[in-house]
């Protein structure tokens, strides 16, 4: 049996068909082939058109058929997707207004201002958190700036909802979903109407709530007939993008912790509290498995800037070359440059507000360019560090919070394939690491066959799912990082 799992990023849509019969991916496709851009209207903003997340889905469907999979044979289809964006649609799920992405700053104060209205004590015993700058508090600036538009609105989704909502023409939103809307009512485990009302937003858009994994809605016969699926096909499974990605590394358990750095840079830890940090820089949200007997939540540092400055230094370095130089030849020049880049220093902090500093913007930049030392080598490294930095400032904070654990999971994966990347991060947040032969999109398959039934539990469907690699930190090299984090640390500089 065949299940397909769609991972919308925010650099890229992944689509995997996994074979639950042999237990492995059969195809995987990425589109587009160069990664979706961010368009920022505005400095701050961050927008993306869910029509060309939908066209990038059909292609990436084409593309399976291409590669001989008989998409016929797809029995149920999963779907992971880039957190805490606003989807405002009309009653025929035609988007109003391109969507706000997770890591749009506009909604800042919206969100600071509603934390102060419905009571910081309430919004931590309630939320486990700010509104902050999650979905809520960019509909409550849609409705605030853009009251016509929000006068059309008839459903409120997450990204991918709305892919959801495109196959099956139905709208739903599932409880992880309005976890990280910042929409639940954690103790109670329901939405969190009063919320909704102190904000001024109308409990009617928010779509039926579905579980993150069984039958949410069979696909539309005419868009079965448009895509060339079985008409019998559902959507069984839908999940954020991080919790999706613990799940893919069967972090399912108190305790573990997977981590990844796509686009944004997140470390993930499951936890059976109901854990919040008082200054809402960690982020708590439902995970996958979370049920009315066993609490599963995922408590979690993400860092905006991360693979997006990765992508930003590639598109730099290809400026002059007919050609876009590889994520390659990046990694192969951050090796050419020992631990420290030179005393070069980066701040990755240029894709929005970062919640680790409490939704205040940081510095993005270069420092101590030398003119006659440095070369372009020098910045990727500088890049890698201070991404893995950020990281470990977020992931300090984790720890206060007692998160424990001194084993990471993550997918062999965007930055996580870069050597130099991974010998920093196991030597700067002082943890093993352990490499699997997984993606998100792999996972979100994996997911469809768990909710469509096919395994007897969560367990078996990662029965072959293997390590490829583990990486252990060296006592010299902790030493080094350690030295080095600190004098970075001392470079950040928060705006007031
Ligand atoms: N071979 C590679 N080596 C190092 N980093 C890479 C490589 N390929 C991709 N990346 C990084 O991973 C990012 C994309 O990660 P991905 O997980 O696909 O993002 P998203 O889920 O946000 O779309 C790229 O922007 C780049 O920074
Ligand atoms: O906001 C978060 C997590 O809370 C981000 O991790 C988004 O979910 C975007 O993910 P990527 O596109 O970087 O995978």
């Amino acid at each position: 049996m065949k299940f397909l799992g769609i991972d919308l990023g925010s650099s890229s849509i992944k689509l995997s068909v996994f074979d639950a019969e042999k237990g492995t991916e059969v195809v995987a496709v990425t589109v587009p082939e160069n990664e979706m851009e961010i368009q920022a209207p505005k400095f701050g903003w961050a927008e993306q058109d869910p029509e060309l997340w939908w066209s990038y889905v059909k292609q990436g469907l084409s593309g399976i058929a291409q590669k001989g999979i008989n998409l016929k044979e797809i029995q149920a289809i999963g779907i992971a997707y880039q957190m805490h964006g606003l989807v405002v649609t009309d009653e025929h799920l035609n988007p109003i207004r391109p969507s706000i992405i997770w890591c749009d700053s506009r909604a800042v104060e919206a969100g600071r201002e509603a934390f102060d209205k419905y009571g910081p004590e309430k919004c931590l015993q309630e939320l486990l958190g700010s509104p902050g700058n999650f979905t809520a508090s960019k509909l409550k600036w849609v409705r605030e700036q853009e009251p016509d538009v929000y006068q059309k609105i008839r459903h409120i989704m997450l990204p991918g909802d709305f892919i959801a909502a495109r196959l099956t023409r139905v709208p739903q939103t599932s409880q992880s979903g309005l976890s990280e809307a910042a929409l639940w009512n954690f103790p109670e485990g329901r939405l969190a109407t009063e919320l909704l009302k102190s904000m001024g937003l109308d409990a009617e858009l928010v779509p039926e709530i579905v579980p993150n994994f069984g039958k949410q809605a069979t696909i539309h016969p005419e868009v079965a007939a448009e895509l060339g699926l079985n008409n019998e096909v559902s959507v069984t499974y839908r999940a954020g993008d991080q919790p999706n990605n613990a799940f893919s590394l069967n972090v399912l358990e108190p305790g573990e912790i997977a981590t990844t750095a796509g686009t944004s840079a997140v470390v993930y830890s499951v936890s059976d509290e109901n854990v919040y940090d008082k200054e809402s820089r960690i982020n708590t949200f439902l995970h996958v498995n979370n049920s009315e007997k066993a609490r599963r939540n995922g408590v979690m540092l993400c860092i905006n800037g991360s693979g997006i400055s990765y992508q930003w230094l590639r598109k730099l370095l290809s400026a002059a070359t007919s050609e876009p130089v590889s994520y390659e030849f990046l990694n192969q020049q951050a090796a050419s440059v020992g631990p420290g880049s030179e005393q070069l220093l980066f701040y990755p902090f240029g894709n929005g507000v970062e919640r680790i500093f409490q939704n205040k913007k940081a510095n993005s930049g270069i420092e101590n360019l030398n003119f006659n030392l440095h070369k372009p080598a020098h910045i990727v490294r500088a890049a890698s560090e201070g991404i893995v930095f950020a990281m470990n400032y977020g992931f300090e904070v984790m720890k206060d919070l007692g998160v424990q654990g001194n084993t990471i999971k993550a997918g062999k994966a965007n930055l996580f394939l870069s050597p130099t990347f991974r010998e920093i991060f196991v030597n700067t947040t002082q943890t093993n690491l352990k490499l699997y032969n997984t993606s998100g999109a792999e996972g979100a398959a994996r997911g469809a066959a768990c909710g469509f039934g096919y395994y007897k539990n969560m367990n078996e469907a990662f029965s072959n799912l293997k390590v490829v690699e583990s990486l252990e930190p060296e006592s010299q090299l902790i030493e080094q990082y350690a030295e080095l984090y600190e004098i970075w640390k001392q470079g950040i500089k928060i705006e007031k």
